[in-house]
């Protein structure tokens, strides 16, 4: 099956866009695997699908599978280069669109300077919600939050970790660490995403505050490894700072990828709102294996 493809990047997050407004593609999640994989397909953290607008009052829906071909609630880089695509492919004249997802409806908008700000929703902190199981863990106190003790069990010795935990529609993980060049990514990452204690899993970030207003983020997300940024990974990480004392309402997050901006007014059902980059790289065609169906 040959299907045409946008390739876009945001601050080196990278994914496919498949236009579905003409119809869906019903794809399998081996063809998912297919056009995110970097040397048999076109290589991608996150397959993106743009669909029809699902219900008045919202102008799209978008549906986001992971490099591992799972479905999964939200993207936050992926919102961003979502609204300049419908935009640069006429699919609407406005700067600002409402899209469901998964988790809710979110709102990016394009703004003059070519940068993209996105309405992400208010953080969710509820561990069943996020889902978490806490269960015979007694958490740490930071102020008015917590964090939670994690047992990673590798050969020996285990290693315990301490991760602040909250979703932004997917589920996060976040550990304050001294030094992100140093940190334990790719070591510690494929445990956490995995613990038994994240039923659906975890996107695990590692955060190093440098001030109260700019910090550096390295993520381990579930379901694609280490990405160069992660927007929802951003959100959850200044929110986590923010709400254990540490970072101010206004936040400049530093990823391998490039910067993002994120603000929170720290008002429990407030949201979250990220600024950052989306650009289109290149449109192209690819044979899907038939199969792969
Ligand atoms: N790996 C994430 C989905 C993509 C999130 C990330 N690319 C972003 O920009 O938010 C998860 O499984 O929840």
């Amino acid at each position: 099956m040959r299907i045409p493809f946008t390739k876009m990047q945001g601050a080196g997050n990278d994914f496919v866009v498949l236009d579905e407004t003409r119809g869906l593609l019903h794809l399998s999640r081996a063809q998912y695997r297919q056009l995110a994989d970097r040397h048999f397909g076109v290589g991608a953290d996150q397959i993106l699908s743009v669909r029809p607008s699902p219900a008045p009052g919202i102008d799209f829906e978008y549906v986001i599978h992971n490099a591992d071909g799972g479905e999964v609630e939200q993207c936050g880089n992926g919102a961003r280069c979502f609204v300049r695509y419908v935009r640069d492919k006429g699919l609407t004249g406005k700067d600002s669109v409402r899209v469901r997802t998964m988790s809710g409806v979110i709102e990016p908008r394009l703004d003059a300077d070519g940068r993209v700000t996105v309405d992400m929703g208010a953080p969710v902190f509820e561990l069943q919600l996020v889902p978490f199981d806490a269960a015979g863990l007694s958490p740490q106190s930071h102020g008015s939050w917590q964090t939670w003790p994690l047992a990673l069990a590798p050969a020996a010795p285990s290693t315990t970790i301490s991760v602040a935990v909250l979703s932004m529609g997917n589920p996060h993980a976040v550990q304050l660490v001294a030094d992100v060049e140093t940190a334990p990514v790719a070591a510690q990452g494929p445990m956490i995403e995995n613990h038994a204690r994240f039923p659906r899993r975890v996107n695990a970030g590692f955060l190093q505050v440098v001030d109260r207003s700019h910090v550096k983020l390295r993520v381990w997300e579930r379901g694609a490894g280490e990405t160069l940024a992660c927007g929802t990974g951003a959100c959850a990480a200044v929110v986590a700072g923010i709400r254990l004392g540490l970072l101010d309402a206004r936040v400049d997050v530093q990823t391998r990828g490039g910067v993002l901006t994120i603000e929170w007014s720290g008002r429990e059902g407030a949201p979250v709102l990220m600024t950052g980059p989306a650009v289109t790289v290149y449109e192209g065609e690819i044979n899907l294996d038939e199969n792969n169906a």
